[in-house]
């Protein structure tokens, strides 16, 4: 027996040294993390001339340890400091929070044919997106229950990329049922969804503001938010005169979605907004309206509601800043979404409203499908399927577009991660801050490129985005998730490391 402990003892010990040599050196020797991050290393520096934190652009460097940034530290203090640990000095690029999309169709499971979560989230990675909200519908079946929440889940467990969080669906057959929709909310949905005119998806069918108001009232108890596609057919305004409708002129197609269906809808929310305010029946819970179009009396009436209390926040996408109905070429519906893209004098409104602060957050609102559905071959605007495909591209675009208007480093962290942050309730993200997840973006402004077949595009159908072919501005070199490096420069780590985030 002693014999057998004199040989066995050595042996514990050198295995309990192997574990804490693989498990708690700074070494790149961990076997996990070198396939999650390209980078793999425990503690390291993160050095910049233009560091964008919430108190400015610095300066200097970002201490990352395991998941988390533990230290800032403007170059003037280093000190001599950073010789400890591994450093990647990045120059002059800019170093930002990584973008939180709150608005994502990536339809897994059930349609991955039109995208999915490994090549969804490969393209936020690539494009400086280290956390997407994913919508409930267009995946099969719709997110509206803890079970089908389940199923989500499951598809997203080693397939993302990015961290992953989901929205659940607010429909008919949950609104006046508590149990399902408390289910929902406890299975970890970071708030609910719902349409106020139909889907385009059968199994996601839209609400009222009886349904909402409900939903509104459980959301409460558990402080998360509504968001609402927030359009209302308007029937004597949208029938298309004689000679007026060639199905392949994008002014056709424009004709039957007017501003007045977000008006309309917009209006009718805040008849159930106001039970949000403080002392109201649905305090805690929060309106949001998604993809905003009409930057006239629907813009008008959010800030009405806004200032009376209520507990409201609306983000526009990209497409809405970047393009005019004009510019859209006959039959080219990779163009076209709902709400529609309005006139040039409507984007420079909306491009104001963000600016002055009336408009709190973008979001991609990426909604790709596969590329006969878009019927490229007769070009029809009233029949093909509305979304658009932009997903790797949001940065770019919004800063290619933005530097016309003056935008800032700071005002594409509100409006691409801190307000998002806020908005899905996530505390430890959104700022590059000491205690936050390391989720950064690293992208260098003034780098030129065009959008075409060279570019390496990770979406699964980059023929059907209404982005290729333009030249942006902005190119995103390198993305941390939670302190992984986890795409740079057209390579991704290998294996999808990616959490499901769930609310709690
Ligand atoms: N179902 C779906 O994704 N619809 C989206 N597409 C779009 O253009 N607007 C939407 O709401
Ligand atoms: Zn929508
Ligand atoms: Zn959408």
């Amino acid at each position: 027996m002693d014999y057998l402990q004199l040989r066995v003892l050595p042996l514990l010990a050198l295995l309990a040294s192997l574990i804490y040599f693989f498990y708690f050196q700074d070494s790149p020797t961990l076997f996990e993390r070198s396939d999650c991050s390209l980078f793999p290393y425990n503690h390291y520096w993160i050095i910049s001339k233009r560091i964008v934190t919430p108190h400015g652009v610095i300066s200097g460097a970002v201490e990352v340890k395991e998941e988390k940034i533990v230290s800032i530290i403007k170059e003037e203090d280093w000190h001599g400091n950073l010789k400890k640990g591994q450093i990647i000095d990045y120059g002059e690029a800019v170093v930002m929070p990584g973008l939180i999309d709150v608005h994502a169709h990536l339809n897994d499971p059930g349609r991955t044919e039109w995208e999915g979560f490994p090549s969804g989230t490969r393209a936020a990675a690539a494009g400086g997106i280290t956390t997407l909200i994913d919508m409930p519908l267009n995946n099969f079946p719709s997110t509206v229950s803890a079970e089908t929440l389940k199923l989500k889940i499951d598809a997203a467990e080693k397939n993302i990329y990015v961290d992953v969080g989901f929205w659940g669906g607010l429909v008919p057959e949950n609104a006046f049922d508590a149990n399902s929709l408390e289910a929902l909310l406890s299975a970890g949905a970071l708030g609910l969804k719902s349409f106020m005119c139909p889907s385009g998806i059968n199994d996601f069918p839209m609400t009222n503001s009886s349904h909402i108001k409900e939903g509104l009232s459980i959301l409460a108890k558990y402080r998360r938010p509504l968001l609402v596609h927030a359009e209302i057919p308007q029937d004597s305004e949208s029938h298309l005169e004689d000679g007026e409708n060639d199905p392949r002129s994008y002014s056709t197609y424009l004709k039957t979605r007017p501003p007045s269906w977000e008006e309309a809808a917009i209006r009718e929310l805040l008849t159930v907004s106001k039970d949000t305010r403080i002392g109201g029946p649905a305090e805690g819970a929060h309106l949001h309206v998604v993809h905003l179009s009409d930057a006239g009396s629907s813009l008008q009436l959010l800030k009405e509601a806004k200032s009376n209390g209520d507990s409201v926040t609306v983000e526009t996408c990209p497409h809405y800043l970047a393009f005019s109905a004009e510019e859209i070429k006959d039959g080219d519906t990779r163009f076209k979404c709902a709400p529609p893209i309005r006139d040039a004098a409507n984007k420079e409104r909306l491009w104001t409203a963000l600016l002055e602060g009336d408009i709190d957050m973008l979001s991609s609102d990426h909604s790709p499908s596969v590329p006969d559905l878009k019927l490229f071959d007769e070009g029809n605007f009233l029949k093909a399927w509305g979304g658009i495909s932009s997903l790797q591209f949001v940065l770019p675009v919004t800063w290619s577009h933005g530097r016309q208007y003056g935008v800032t480093l700071e005002q594409l962290a509100l409006w691409w991660s801190e307000r998002p942050a806020k908005l899905a309730g996530q505390d430890l993200k959104g700022a590059i801050a000491v205690g936050n997840h390391a989720d950064i973006t690293v992208w260098e402004p003034n780098v030129e490129f065009e959008l075409n077949n060279d570019l390496p595009v990770y979406l699964k159908h980059p023929s059907i985005s209404a982005y290729m072919g333009s030249k942006l501005s902005g190119k995103v070199m390198s993305t941390f998730v939670r302190g992984n490096l986890v795409y740079k420069e057209g390579k991704h780590a290998p294996a999808a490391c990616g959490a499901p985030i769930l609310a709690t």
